[in-house]
């Protein structure tokens, strides 16, 4: 009588190839949702697969691995529905690496020099207005996204569509502005609206200092292919957001730096 049948260790080099293709993808989901509440779902999904294959390739248990076939048969259409943000996130990230490539494409056919300066004009007006919040302790939250998403940006907020200029992100977060409360969200190029409700996040080993307006910022980053600039009112100090994770207290050296490359 055969206990443990091992013939599926017989391994091809194509196996090998499919085990790293699936151990990447694997990492890059994790990495993806590092973090977050769904890492939880995703490592009990793992574990469920892994049992219903030892159960049915090494064991061969027909009454548990059929149980364990029909969850995981189902499993898939259920991560989609669990994992809808990370997923629209995974399919975005790839958009976004296609973008990037564009954009290198404009430095070699219009040359760096030109690109950056028209970079820094756009982002000039940002950085000054920072300055000045920081200086005045005035709370600031500003979303950059490359295109304005309708269902994520549109629902709340006032609908702006202007020129970016540093009086105008001044005006919207001046303490008396009846728009101040809320995020700007910068998109194509404009102020596109201003006291927008942003999802927060569930990051629960974030420091204790941040409050709601850096949780709307760092939430933000986690479900859309944007980042977010944080000015705190208590302390004057930025934060840049992105993809779930923050970096406090930047000069605006870095500030600079960071939005000339994702702006
Ligand atoms: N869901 C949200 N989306 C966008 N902005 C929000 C959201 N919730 C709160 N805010 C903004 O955050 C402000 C409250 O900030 P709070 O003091 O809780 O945050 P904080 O992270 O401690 O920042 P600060 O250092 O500026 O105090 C609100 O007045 C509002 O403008």
């Amino acid at each position: 009588m055969e206990f443990l049948d091992f013939s599926f260790l017989k391994m091809t080099v194509i196996d090998v190839v499919d085990i790293l293709l699936v151990a990447i993808i694997i990492y890059y989901i994790y990495n993806l949702i590092r973090g977050t509440i769904a890492v939880n779902i995703f490592i009990g999904f793992i574990l469920i697969y892994v049992l219903y294959f030892v159960a049915s390739k090494m064991l061969h248990m027909k009454l548990l691995s059929g149980i364990l076939n029909s969850f995981v048969s189902v499993g898939l259409i259920a991560l989609i529905i669990v994992f809808q943000q990370e997923f629209r996130r995974f399919l975005l990230s790839i958009g976004k690496n296609i973008s990037l490539r564009n954009k290198l494409w404009m430095k070699l056919v219009f040359g760096k020099e030109e690109v950056e300066k028209n970079n820094l004009a756009k982002i000039k007006p940002i950085i000054d207005a920072c300055k000045s919040m920081k200086q005045t302790r005035t709370g600031a939250l500003i979303v950059f996204s490359k295109y304005f998403d309708q269902d994520v940006f549109g629902n709340t907020g006032e609908f702006v569509d202007a020129r970016i200029s540093k009086r105008l992100i001044e005006s919207i977060f001046q303490k008396h502005s009846p728009i101040h409360d809320g995020a700007v969200v910068i998109a194509e190029n404009r102020i596109k609206t201003a006291g927008c409700i942003l999802p927060l996040t569930e990051n629960d080993k974030l420091p204790p200092q941040f409050g709601l307006r850096h949780r709307a910022g760092i939430g933000i980053t986690e479900t859309s292919e944007c980042t977010a600039l944080i000015v705190s009112e208590e302390t004057g100090e930025i934060s840049y957001a992105q993809q779930g994770k923050v970096k406090m207290n930047i000069s605006f050296t870095e500030l600079e730096r960071l939005l000339n490359k994702d702006f």
